[in-house]
């Protein structure tokens, strides 16, 4: 759910003369490797995620070489959550009844030592979700990815500051602090996406700056790639910072190449995950834009 209104963004170009130099270019070859491994072996992600967000975060894991299972029964996390490589937990659409399940299929995926990623869509929206994901991020969430206001209303709340009137939009950058603040108190990775997506465990900070505007205009792009997150997790969830960032830029180099080809938000959803599907090496290296902030 978009809180923070398009900001404004160069369209992207592939990356060329001087302007190169800017971005650390080992990034380049992790982001492929990330991808290439995901193509090859096709991790099995468990997404609980919101009714919106089905259809497109089924399909964008598709299109990115994952596997996919939308499984969200209480009843069936003991059998099923310990076959999946990564567990996404979204909640957009929460009601009572689905908190059970989402907390046991990550308490399930810490037991085993797998990684679980957690989208807090609207998150500062009324007390009932604002427990519920602070409840979650209690269970150690090995990534927890939302926008700016998401994370600012989060944070406040895990470090017990009250939260004084509606949250405005906010920029990525505006959470930084905020970020910072929740992976410290969390032990999580926190990534804040925007115009620049920004990846922090704490102390070190790394910023994304691929996309393009328009992907706000589709819904649940946010889950999308919180989604594609847990997958590059679950290929090196032993650093998901690096895995993070690289899934943010591949997802808006998608975005990027598919924009060339759209028309406005329904075309561009279509050319977004067609172009995840046919990224290869030479564009995402030439388009791959990460740094160390
Ligand atoms: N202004 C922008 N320019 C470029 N990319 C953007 C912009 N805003 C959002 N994105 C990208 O769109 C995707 C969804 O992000 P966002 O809209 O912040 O999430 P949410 O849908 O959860 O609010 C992310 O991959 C992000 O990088
Ligand atoms: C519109 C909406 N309402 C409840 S969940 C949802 C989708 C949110 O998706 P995203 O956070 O990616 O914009
Ligand atoms: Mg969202």
């Amino acid at each position: 759910m978009t809180t923070e209104t398009a900001e404004a963004s160069p369209a992207m170009q592939p990356n060329d003369g001087d302007e190169s130099d800017q971005y650390p270019p080992h990034w380049g070859p992790t982001a492929w490797s990330l991808l290439s491994d995901l193509r090859q072996r096709s991790p099995l992600i468990q997404c609980i995620t919101n009714f919106v967000s089905m259809d497109i975060v089924a399909n964008t894991l598709l299109a990115a070489g994952a596997s996919p299972a939308m499984i969200h029964s209480l009843a069936e996390i003991p059998d099923f959550t310990p076959q999946a490589q990564a567990l996404c937990v979204n909640v957009g659409t929460l009601s009572p009844s689905w908190v059970p399940a989402m907390k046991s299929a990550a308490e399930l995926m810490v037991k085993l030592g797998k990684p679980w990623v957690l989208d807090p869509v609207a998150a500062g929206a009324s007390g009932f979700r604002l427990n519920a994901c602070l409840a979650l991020v209690g269970v150690k969430p090995t990534v927890i990815r939302g926008n700016g206001s998401e994370i600012i209303a989060l944070s406040r709340a895990s470090l017990g500051v009250s939260k004084k009137g509606v949250d405005s939009a906010h920029g990525s950058m505006d959470a930084l602090e905020a970020a910072k603040s929740l992976a410290r108190a969390s032990g999580s990775i926190v990534a804040v996406s925007g115009a620049v997506d920004v990846v922090t465990d704490g102390n070190r900070v790394v910023a994304a700056h691929n996309g393009v505007p328009m992907m706000q205009k589709i819904t649940a792009t946010g889950c999308a790639v919180t989604a594609l997150i847990a997958a590059f997790v679950a290929l090196d969830p032993s650093h998901p910072l690096e895995a993070t960032a690289s899934a943010l830029s591949v997802f808006c180099i998608a975005g990027e190449l598919g924009m060339d080809l759209a028309k406005g938000p329904a075309s561009l959803r279509m050319h977004l995950i067609d172009s995840l599907y046919g990224l290869d090496e030479a564009a995402l290296l030439s388009r791959v834009r990460i740094t160390d902030l």
